[in-house]
């Protein structure tokens, strides 16, 4: 009876592998189906990538074919043999507006609005003491959104004191009530970097407008991985990185936008010598740049801007709409994977699944989940560990195929499963 109740048990056991199995060969089968259907396939084959499932371009973006090489050029020939020259002859002096103009079309912007250079929290700096003294005298409080990225939050803080407002931070879904006649300036992230929750861009440019304040937006999870479309809703200033969805590489240089209408007003705390009319008449007297430029500070980082303006080429001829649409196909396809390898109650969504409140990343929320992540990084599979408990998953559309996510989910499930027997 022993034995043939092991040979009972055995079977079920064999049957329920042979049933897992196919399974997986049925899901590896729709996620080569949605590869081979993907319009935007081809353009993998524009980064340098390997086996990993790399899930972590919402921190920073794969390496583009193209840069390699166009750096060595950079510092050879340009640096190396031309020199001093370069600033005018390789156009090194206006790389700044060049490359932001590269930039604007991601952003829904017309060109002459945006400006690559220095860090996102230099130019968060610049944006928001720009906003208050765009919005006059009589208004003094900023408002921002209390889940931001904490450099915004830090910095809006400096912002405050500087300018001698009061900084109010509240939830994004207080913002409408709190915005009134003494605000002067909002400023949101698009993207949350933790919950990939997509902030409602117009609708709270249209509350912090209809209160009479600015509204100044932090697009480091948004550009690169979805329609923005500044221009159309009116936003006021706009800040975001470039090593992220645009893949200019670690550090690369920010950019910073200024709405046309405001640039003839627009009066940067930090009016360095190529924020002025003419850097090289080296006047004593500030006069400020016409257009975008007045947002220079001093001398760009030459090669990092380089960097980024050869990785912006993996952008042409691609169509953001498209990257918008598969970004959403991706995470849709991810978490229904997740839903079949990862156990009932092991994580918890916390991406809202709605594609409008949904940027381009991923968060589950897990025990021990710097433990997982570091298991599942072994596993080939690279996402990231927010603090306390989150993990991140960003997919990058530009190279990021189906198989990949379906790859994660299973080796995320394993990893769940490992990190639960051995706590
Ligand atoms: C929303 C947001 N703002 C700002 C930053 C960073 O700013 P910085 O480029 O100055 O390091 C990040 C990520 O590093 C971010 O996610
Ligand atoms: N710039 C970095 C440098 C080193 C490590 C991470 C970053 C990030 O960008 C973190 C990112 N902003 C985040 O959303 O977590």
């Amino acid at each position: 009876m022993a034995t043939s109740e092991a040979h009972r048990g055995s079977a079920a056991e064999q049957n329920a592998a042979e049933q897992n199995a196919a399974e997986q060969n049925a899901a590896e089968r729709d996620a080569a189906a949605l590869d081979a259907a993907d319009e935007l396939r081809a353009l993998r084959d524009r980064f340098v990538l390997d086996d990993t499932v790399y899930l972590d371009g919402n921190s920073l973006g794969a390496l583009p074919r193209a840069v390699p090489g166009r750096l060595a050029d950079v510092i050879a020939r340009e640096w190396g043999e031309l020199r001093i020259r370069s600033w005018t002859e390789s156009g090194w002096w206006t790389a700044p507006e060049r490359v932001g103009d590269l930039v604007a079309p991601l952003l829904g912007a017309a060109p002459g609005q945006v400006v690559v250079g220095d860090s996102t929290s230099v130019n968060l700096f610049k944006a928001l003491v720009g906003a208050v003294r765009l919005a006059g005298d009589d208004r003094d409080e900023i408002v921002v959104d209390a889940a931001s990225f904490p450099t915004d939050g830090y910095i809006a803080g400096s912002a405050a004191r500087l300018t001698g407002r009061a900084l109010r931070a509240v939830p994004a879904a207080a913002i409408p009530a709190t915005v009134g006649p003494r605000t002067a300036a909002v400023l949101v992230n698009h993207v949350d970097y933790r919950t990939g929750e997509l902030l409602d861009l117009p609708g709270l440019t249209a509350a912090a407008h209809a209160a009479g304040a600015l509204a100044v937006w932090d697009l480091c999870h948004s550009a690169g991985a979805l329609p923005v479309d500044l221009d159309r809703h009116g936003v006021d200033l706009a800040v975001g990185c470039t090593y992220k969805y645009l893949n200019g590489g670690p550090g690369a240089p920010a950019f910073l936008y200024v709405r046309a209408a405001h640039q003839e007003r627009f009066d940067s705390p930090l009016p360095g010598w190529n924020a002025h009319a003419e850097p090289f008449a080296m006047a004593p007297a500030f006069t400020p740049a016409d257009g975008v430029t007045r947002g220079r500070v001093g001398t760009p980082d030459i090669l990092s801007l380089l960097a980024l303006e050869a990785a912006l080429g993996v952008w042409d001829g691609v169509d953001l709409a498209a990257v918008r649409a598969k970004s959403l196909a991706l995470t849709d396809f991810f978490l229904d994977r997740v839903a079949v390898h990862v156990r009932p109650g092991a994580a918890e969504l916390v991406t809202p699944v709605e594609h409008r409140r949904r940027g381009g990343q991923i968060a589950l929320r897990c025990a021990d989940a710097a433990a997982v992540m570091d298991r599942l990084i072994a596993r080939g599979v690279v996402g990231d560990f927010r603090p306390p408990d989150l993990l991140r998953f960003g997919f990058a559309p530009l190279y990021t195929s189906f198989a990949d996510a379906e790859r994660a989910a299973r080796e995320l499930g394993r990893a769940l499963s490992e990190a639960a027997a051995h706590p």
